[in-house]
């Protein structure tokens, strides 16, 4: 039987919820990783330090008895986000990055940023103190196509950024473009990507062929092929500078399957499965660890993990749920169209 062990890995851009939702995924999570860098699109958001340490109260209080899991926690930026709370956040150790999304772009981001500029103090002291952006790369703007959006945000607002403040430690979560790799592979350092599980096994097709499937739509929205490739060599590449962010971001199925269904793909139950086996499809078995488990502790500036997992190749398809059943209702797991053979050893 072919098996791998690699250090355990962590995720890079997780949204857990809360309340009965949290409740529900958190195991999903904290089964396979050791670390996740949690969203803070929260109804309300968490904008200050002390909503972070409230919302990291909730997040230990939900995780199952015995589970080492350690939320690494994030502010919502906003134009009115105090500079000086983001840094007491950041000394204090209970802040890792400092999330943009330009308001209107992705859930829950009506409270983020419409005019950079008023942002920029804050930007300013993160480039001095060496917190990290991670940022939602998409402009908003109803002329540009949705596909697009991506690629225009690089140019229009991403890059200005980082000429103005070359100090500025910048993370482009969920990158979805060839556009996104080439600039990030550019860039002469303080830039780095993370790429979710699901946008290396779908295209857009996924969505749209055959009848619309809701499951499947998520934002950024998934491109073309040749994007997809671009992602899929990137992440298996060993580069440094590409690590994983799951983006697991669980809807319940009404709020899915309606007339105008919310974007999410929720991953975080089959997230290894699905990516050992697209590293054996492009022979780069060798390099899932450093996607999953090295290149993005080194990227925030922390220790790697020393606890071990074994992924294990099986002859009988793994059988994941088709939904899971959480207090809050059913969310659909992410269905990868294949049958998965890799499991990690429990
Ligand atoms: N990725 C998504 O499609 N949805 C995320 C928000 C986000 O990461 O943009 C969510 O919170 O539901
Ligand atoms: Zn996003
Ligand atoms: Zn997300």
């Amino acid at each position: 039987m072919q098996s791998i062990t690699i250090r355990r890995p962590d995720d890079w851009h997780l949204h857990l919820r809360d309340g009965a939702m949290l409740e529900g995924v958190i195991g999903d999570s904290s089964r396979d990783f050791a670390r996740a860098i949690i969203m803070p699109n929260l109804v309300p958001p968490v904008v200050t330090t002390a909503d972070a340490e409230a919302y990291r109260s909730r997040i230990m209080a939900a995780l199952p008895k015995g589970d080492k899991f350690q939320p690494l926690m994030t502010l919502y930026l906003t134009e009115h986000t105090n500079p000086d709370d983001v840094e007491a956040g950041k000394t204090s150790g209970l802040i890792t990055a400092v999330k943009l999304y330009p308001a209107g772009a992705t859930t829950n981001s009506h409270g983020g940023v419409r005019d950079i500029e008023k942002a920029m103090p804050v930007l300013e002291r993160m480039a001095k103190i060496g917190l990290p952006l991670c940022v939602h790369g998409e402009v908003t703007t109803p002329e540009v196509d949705i596909f697009d959006r991506e690629a225009v945000f690089i140019e229009t607002v991403l890059d200005p950024i980082r000429k103005r403040l070359p100090e500025l430690k910048v993370t482009m979560e969920h990158v979805t473009t060839k556009d996104g790799i080439d600039y990030i592979k550019s860039a002469k350092g303080g830039l780095a990507g993370s790429i979710t599980t699901h946008h290396l096994i779908i295209n857009r097709n996924a969505i749209l062929v055959g009848g619309i499937r809701p499951h499947y739509y998520c934002l950024p929205v998934a491109k073309r092929e040749n994007h997809r490739l671009a992602l899929r060599a990137a992440a298996t590449s060993g580069d440094p500078r590409f690590f994983l962010g799951t983006d697991s971001a669980p809807h319940v199925d009404p709020l899915k399957e309606c007339a105008c269904g919310c974007a999410g793909i929720y991953t975080s139950i089959n997230t290894m499965s699905c990516l050992a086996h697209v590293f054996e499809q492009e022979n780069a078995l060798d390099k899932l660890e450093a996607f999953a488990s090295l290149n993005g502790p080194a990227w925030y500036g922390l220790p790697v993990n020393e606890e071990r997992i074994t992924l294990v190749k099986r002859n009988d398809p793994v059988s994941f749920p088709a939904k899971i059943e959480t207090g809050a209702g059913s969310v659909t797991v992410f269905d990868p169209m294949f049958p998965l053979h890799w499991d990690v050893e429990r």
